[in-house]
């Protein structure tokens, strides 16, 4: 018999690319894709919040791609990327789709990789037909430090990683810090591969198979402790009988995923109709970065311009950085409205919402319009 099947065929590289919002997990992988010996992948990439501009922004948009929205991988949606995976096996095994060889998984920057790499890595099925080619995680060279020192779901992506690509070095001018950077992160993940963000293709994706050697203890506990939780998550499911789909910052009281993420941890998303003129916009960003800086942990939008609305303007910013905007040749999609999604950590979206809407003129009471904003004689902004 040709096609045992007691003989499963040899596993599928599966690779999962994480890393705090933010710290260049697409611009990344859009690189990657570049790369013929990337041709043949499947790229899954998660979003967080219900709009989501990431599959907009990555460049490979076709089949290829699969979207994981409105909600983080490593809670809510981890029931819908097993049954991704299964269901991209079903079909690549029935000659649905094209024989791909392998998975890319970008996850949101807010994942905890403990539960995604629990999900794969033990599942009975998904565990023979795929094997963890590595995480690959991102590490933000600017921001680095202080998300670090703040959040912890940076930790567990740094301390899991096969390879860490450190981003943003160019932006970087104390070498000190670098250093200290560098060594942080060795201390957290000593056998982890430190790679430049323009190390080769290959140095980032066949850098070998996840595996505990050489990574702290505590990425075993984590392991460990993600077995308890879905033998817990298991019996929860069957006693009511149904999954639950909490959206993170929408009430998550789902005891089992309590504290995974932080509640004050919040996606909006704001909205123009009307294009708007790059001062204005930039004035908006400005005053919004340098006012609230440490509580945008990530800004993300596509924007018309009223000099050129015909090319859309793509903005970055993270934390107190806002980044070089992208121009885009055209619109990825119908939709021109301009789009900004706020990750913001501790901070209200009608304090965001009222500056945005005075920028645009947008009338509302007891708030100043853009004109008093930028006009007024004893403003700074002058
Ligand atoms: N100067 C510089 N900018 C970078 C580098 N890597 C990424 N960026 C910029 O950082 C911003 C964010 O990069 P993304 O690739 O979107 O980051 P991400 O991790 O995918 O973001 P999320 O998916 O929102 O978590 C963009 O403006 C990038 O152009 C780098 O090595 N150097």
């Amino acid at each position: 018999m040709t096609n045992d099947p007691m003989t499963p065929p040899a596993p599928l590289p599966l690779t999962i690319l994480t890393g705090f919002l933010g710290s260049g997990k697409t611009t990344l992988l859009n690189r990657l894709l570049k790369d013929p010996a990337l041709q043949d992948s499947v790229v899954i990439i998660n979003e967080f919040g219900d709009i989501g501009l990431d599959h907009l922004l990555v460049e490979k948009v076709d089949e290829g791609m699969v979207l994981l929205s409105a909600g983080c991988l490593c809670c809510t949606v981890r029931g819908d990327l097993i049954a991704t995976l299964e269901d991209l096996l079903r079909k690549r095994d029935n000659d649905r789709i094209l024989p791909f060889k392998r998975v890319i998984i970008e996850t949101t920057g807010l994942a905890d990789p403990a539960p995604i790499l629990h999900a794969v890595l033990y599942h009975p099925y998904l565990s023979m037909r795929y094997a963890v080619e590595g995480v690959v995680t991102v590490v933000d060279a600017v921001n680095g430090t202080a998300t670090l020192d703040s959040h912890r779901e940076a930790v567990k992506q740094a301390a899991v990683a096969e390879r860490i690509v450190l981003s943003k070095t160019d932006l970087v001018t104390d070498e000190s810090k670098l250093s200290e950077l560098r060594e942080r992160l060795h201390q957290l993940n000593p056998g982890a591969t430190l790679l430049a963000a323009d190390a080769p293709v290959e140095a980032v994706i066949a850098g070998g198979l996840f595996g505990l050697d050489g990574k702290i203890a505590d990425v075993s506990d984590w392991l460990k402790t993600e077995a308890v939780e879905d033998a817990e998550r298991e019996s929860h499911a069957h006693q009511h009988g149904h999954h639950h789909h909490h959206g993170h910052g929408h009430g998550h009281h789902h005891h089992h995923d309590v504290n995974r993420h932080d509640e004050r941890i919040r996606a909006f998303c704001l909205t123009s109709a009307q294009p708007i003129r790059q001062g204005t916009l930039d004035m908006f960003l400005d005053l919004l970065r340098s006012s609230q800086g440490s509580k945008l942990l990530r800004v993300k939008g596509l924007v018309a311009l009223a000099e050129d609305p015909e090319h859309p303007v793509v903005i970055h910013g993270v934390q107190h950085v806002i980044h070089v905007p992208a121009v885009l040749p055209r619109w990825p999609s119908e939709d021109r409205r301009s789009r900004i999604v706020f990750i913001v950590d501790d901070l209200e979206r009608e304090t965001v919402e009222k500056l945005w809407n005075a920028f645009l003129g947008k009338p509302a009471v007891d708030q100043p319009d853009a004109a008093a904003l930028s006009d007024n004689p004893l403003s700074l902004r002058r």
